[in-house]
């Protein structure tokens, strides 16, 4: 007999034989239930349970009738239970300070795009570092857009779907201009934040300055936790307010406001950091709480701010950077001249999603479930 939970009160009765996994419950395809829920009686019981001879399923007969089969695999996932890490994609982050200069994440741009291998490593970098380079990719906006749909197609925004900009303000927003970019995470303003964000500087002249900056702001956030976790509650609780720059062209605001760092609700574990001074609008928060938040806030830029946290980079042609935008801040010093990237956007769940479809994905996700 298959050790499966004990399923001794209905609701797992229930939940088992609203999950069999038989071709009249299940479509052979698409996996979709075609089983109608709520035709289950209430109390339904398992009448006996048994593997059958291949010793890979495991047969139950019920109280209604109905014969389903597990297949075993399933079932062990089933006594698993949710697992932040398998849905994640992750067995374990590795966070980082400014040191990280000694030891960049990288991949080969050849590899990427011939390989599975070369792009599961790739997003392997992104899932452990939260950031990766990309070695010998030609300096052109059609090689870039290429290597970035090796994860999946680009996400469309307001500024479009990959783009290549420079400092015309061409859109209504500072990233537009050759001012210093403090440390941020881009779209706080959406809903769903943009997963990923890609950077390929093509050219830079007449002028100098514009190095980019990266902050891991699952490390600050660590720090803030240890130095100061009434801040660290403060930033998890409080909510804001965000709207797009240029706010007049567009009205965008997230259907609800959000808290600076947001956690998974199953386990806990820090999942996304919205930090963008610059589009931050009003706190939701009763008056008496607003000071305490200014002062919470005021913790976090001082760690964001430490040189010790900071990487900067100088980007150059050829080396494109791309960044977890749930969890590293990017920003730029300002410059002069003539400088021009190109890059886009890619959101989070088909990141995730073209993670676990690689060899290296499949694999990390067991061993994060096995351990
Ligand atoms: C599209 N491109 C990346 C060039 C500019 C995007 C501006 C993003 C905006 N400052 C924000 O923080 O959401
Ligand atoms: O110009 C840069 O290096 C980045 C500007 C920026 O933050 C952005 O485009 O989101
Ligand atoms: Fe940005």
């Amino acid at each position: 007999m298959i050790s499966i939970p004990s399923l001794q009160c209905s609701r797992p009765n229930l939940w088992l034989r609203d999950h069999c996994q038989c071709s009249s419950c299940v479509h052979e395809v698409t996996k979709q239930r075609l089983l109608d829920t709520f035709e289950i009686p209430r109390d339904i019981t398992m009448q006996s349970l048994s593997e059958t001879q291949e010793g890979f399923n495991v047969k139950c007969w019920w109280s209604d009738g109905h014969d389903s089969y597990y297949p075993k695999n399933w079932l062990n996932k089933f006594a698993r239970g949710d697992s932040s890490r398998e849905r994640q994609g992750i067995n374990k982050a590795s966070l980082w300070t400014s040191s990280i200069a000694e030891s960049l994440p990288k991949v080969y741009f050849k590899d990427v795009m011939d390989t599975d291998q070369g792009v599961g490593q790739w997003l392997l970098n992104l899932r452990i570092y939260g950031f990766c380079f990309v070695e010998g990719c030609p300096p052109t906006p059609q090689d870039t857009e290429r290597l970035l749909k090796r994860i999946a197609f680009i996400r469309q925004t307001h500024y479009g779907g990959f783009w290549d900009f420079t400092s015309d303000l061409a859109s209504k927003d500072t990233a537009y201009t050759q001012i210093s970019l403090e440390a941020h995470t881009d779209t706080t303003y959406f809903s769903d934040p943009a997963g990923l964000q890609l950077f390929h500087l093509l050219s830079h002249t007449h002028g100098s300055g514009g190095a980019s900056l990266l902050v891991d702001g699952f490390k600050a956030a660590q720090t803030l936790k240890q130095e100061d976790p009434k801040a660290y509650d403060m930033l998890s609780t409080i909510r804001l307010y965000s709207h797009a720059s240029g706010n007049e062209d567009t009205s965008l605001q997230p259907y609800q406001s959000f808290p600076v760092l947001n956690h998974d609700v199953g386990t806990g574990e820090l999942i996304q950091v919205r930090w963008n001074n610059s589009d931050r609008a009003a706190i939701d928060a009763p008056f008496s709480e607003v000071q305490n938040w200014y002062n919470a806030a005021e913790k976090w830029v001082q760690i964001l701010r430490d040189p010790s946290m900071e990487y900067w980079e100088q980007l150059k042609p050829g080396m494109p950077l791309i960044f977890d935008n749930w969890r590293v801040l990017h920003g730029r010093s300002s410059f002069t001249g003539k400088r021009r990237l190109c890059g886009g956007y890619i959101n989070r769940d088909d990141y995730i999603s073209r993670f676990k479809m690689t060899n290296l994905g499949r694999a990390a996700v067991l061993e994060s479930v096995i351990g």
